[in-house]
């Protein structure tokens, strides 16, 4: 078998909990609990699970970003440790993150041309900075005097668009997202999803999104994994998984979700 683009076997982290009562000694939780899971090149896969199931610390372990307890990560069959003497670039420049809040991940003093920048300073690829930043703010429908500016003279949308135009610029092949619609209103959720859908088939991009939001999920995926309590519960391609769920967690998660909207399923 060729080497996926993420390979993860038997993850698990742990975070001490404080004692709950004066003679108690602290204890431990595993945030994440055994996850195997494996990614191909290609493919686009959301984490759902509801709040606390332990999808960001999978996130972060699978970046190398965050310390596991056990179990390895391999990137295009490399190993991915979290080692503080090796910052990982060779990880960095090729991949690409997006926050809920991209507001908290700007620093409002620089503008939109050095904002976008920064993985390019990151990876030290900073030569043809300015030709790379101007073609993907264009590529995402962004002003041309856009680079100018600073984030608080645009809209929640349009900042968004500027994260997402910061995690592509130096061409990464894997796109992550962690809740990256969760803060925008519907009208503009959708609009963004449709972007990132049309910037995956154009660039070829793989995806990894994790998101509490399953309405989202046709849209952004075609397979989806659920996670509950740090376990990896069910996983499968969407339709299977929104129309015939088979874990009684899945199947309380897909009837609580809101209507999806007649919106446009990649997944099938
Ligand atoms: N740095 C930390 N220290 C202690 N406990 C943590 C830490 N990070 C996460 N946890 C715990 O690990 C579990 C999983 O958290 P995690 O943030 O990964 O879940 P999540 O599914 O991403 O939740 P949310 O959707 O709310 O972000 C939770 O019980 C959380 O309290």
């Amino acid at each position: 078998m060729t080497a996926a683009l993420i390979e993860a076997e038997g993850l698990v982290t742990r975070f001490r909990t404080p004692p709950r009562r004066l003679f108690e000694r602290a204890g431990s939780v595993a945030a994440i609990d055994g996850i195997e899971l494996r990614i191909e090149a290609g493919e686009s896969v959301a984490i759902v699970g509801e709040s606390g199931s332990g999808k960001s610390t999978l996130l972060r372990a699978l970046l190398g970003l965050g310390h596991l307890d056990a179990g390895t990560v391999r990137f295009d069959g490399r190993p991915v440790v979290a080692d503080p003497r090796d910052r990982m670039l060779w990880l960095r420049r090729r991949t690409g993150l997006v926050f809920q809040d991209p507001y908290a991940s700007f620093n409002p003093r620089r503008t939109i041309r050095q904002t976008v920048a920064e993985p390019l300073e990151a990876i030290g690829e900073t030569a043809d900075a300015e030709a790379r930043v101007d073609a993907i703010l264009d590529r995402l429908g962004l002003p041309a005097d856009a680079a100018q500016r600073l984030p608080r003279e645009f809209s929640g949308g349009q900042r968004q668009r500027i994260a997402i135009a910061r995690a592509l610029v130096h061409g990464p092949e894997l796109l992550v997202g962690d809740e990256p619609v969760s803060a925008l209103d519907v009208l503009v959720r959708r609009r963004i999803l449709e972007l990132l859908a049309e910037l995956r088939r154009d660039l070829g991009l793989t995806m990894l999104t994790v998101t509490h939001d399953l309405a989202i999920v046709p849209t952004i995926a075609e397979r989806v994994v659920v996670m509950r309590r740090g376990r990896i519960v069910e996983s499968g391609p969407v339709a299977r998984i929104l129309e015939d769920p088979r874990e009684p967690y899945t199947r309380e998660l897909v009837a609580s979700r809101p209507t999806l909207p007649p919106g446009t399923w990649i997944g099938r």
